[in-house]
């Protein structure tokens, strides 16, 4: 029951949104997809429900003998980008209607109902009108209809957004529950550290292409065996500095102290005779990389390369 993607394209006039773009998600897991505002990720995320067909390439599902060019209805949760619920109509009615679009069962209703309340404390708002509460509780209540039916999929579309830490909190742990139940979440979010904390697998996207694609703790792994930090025992001359950073992505934390990023096709064994030649190394090590960093280097490289791509 994996969701396939291969070599899928979408254009709008001018503007490509999507650029040949392929990977799976696994049945069971969180998959993240990531990337700058205009990344494509919305764009994505529309044909894989159906909500807009792909200009070439394909979207393939299988689920119980039958195949499928989008996630069906029947099997779908989804968060949209715009959100829609009836802001007159209180929260149970709210919920009791999109429930009720799904086929839930009224006693199976009042339980799921209660049990997801509780867990985002707003049971004593049941009976309110959905406009009296703040945006961010307005935002978790959308979240409970788009899983009171336990779908297989679920797509939340910044589920974070608008959320106080403490509710972020609250929406990882829902996260993570859905997980337990065996649903496969896909999660568009501008949340780093939210991701990291949730996600088995990524996919960054930054003009419409992949840019980072793989399992989460592989991706910090490999971004920490390349990422140096480096103190000497005397402040760092200038010129070898200056003549470092014309070859190496190199940050100075303090007069003695820098980080360097190996890219892709840059090794150890190149760097270490220009390191000595600076000067006497104290301190050599592995440094870990918060995905949010990961995401910005990758980002940086990528458009760096579109860049040079347009000015040949
Ligand atoms: N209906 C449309 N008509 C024309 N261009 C569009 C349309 N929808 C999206 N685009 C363009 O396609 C590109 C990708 O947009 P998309 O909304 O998919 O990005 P996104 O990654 O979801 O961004 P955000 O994080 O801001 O929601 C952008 O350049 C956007 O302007």
């Amino acid at each position: 029951m994996s969701l396939i993607i291969n070599n899928l394209e979408k254009h709008y006039k001018t503007v490509t949104a999507v650029n040949k773009l392929s990977f799976d998600v696994q049945p069971g897991e969180i998959f993240a997809l990531l990337g700058p505002n205009g990344a494509g990720k919305s764009s994505l995320v529309k044909m894989i429900v159906g909500f807009s067909s792909p200009d070439s390439g394909s979207i393939q599902l299988n689920d119980a003998g039958q195949a499928y060019s989008s996630i069906p209805a029947h099997l779908l949760g989804y968060l949209p980008e715009d959100r829609g619920l009836y802001p007159e109509k209180t929260i149970k009615q709210n919920l009791q209607f999109f429930a009720a679009l799904h086929g839930v069962k009224d006693s199976e209703f009042t339980q799921r109902c209660d049990y997801w309340l509780a867990k985002f404390n707003l049971t004593s708002r049941l009976n309110d009108p959905l406009k009296s509460l703040s945006k961010g509780n307005q935002q978790k209540i959308q979240l409970i209809t788009a899983i009171l039916h336990k779908p297989k999929w679920v797509i939340l579309d910044e589920p974070f957004s608008g959320l106080d830490p403490i509710n972020q909190e609250l929406v990882v742990e829902f996260l993570a529950q859905l997980k337990q139940q065996g649903m496969t979440v896909i999660l568009s979010a501008h949340q780093m550290a939210m991701v990291e904390k949730l996600a088995d697998r990524v996919l960054l996207l930054n003009q419409g292409e992949s840019v980072l694609y793989g399992k989460l703790s592989n991706i910090l792994q490999s971004a920490q065996n390349n990422s140096i930090q480096v103190v000497f025992n005397d402040p760092i001359n200038q010129t070898y500095f200056e003549q470092l950073c014309e070859h190496y992505c190199v940050e100075q934390i303090k007069a003695q102290q820098l980080t360097i990023t190996l890219k892709q096709h840059q090794s150890l064994n190149q760097l270490l005779p220009q390191l000595i030649s600076i000067g006497e190394i104290c301190e050599f090590k592995n440094k870990a990389q918060s995905l949010h960093a990961i995401y910005l280097h990758a980002v940086a490289e990528h458009n760096a390369k579109l860049d040079q791509g347009t000015t040949l």
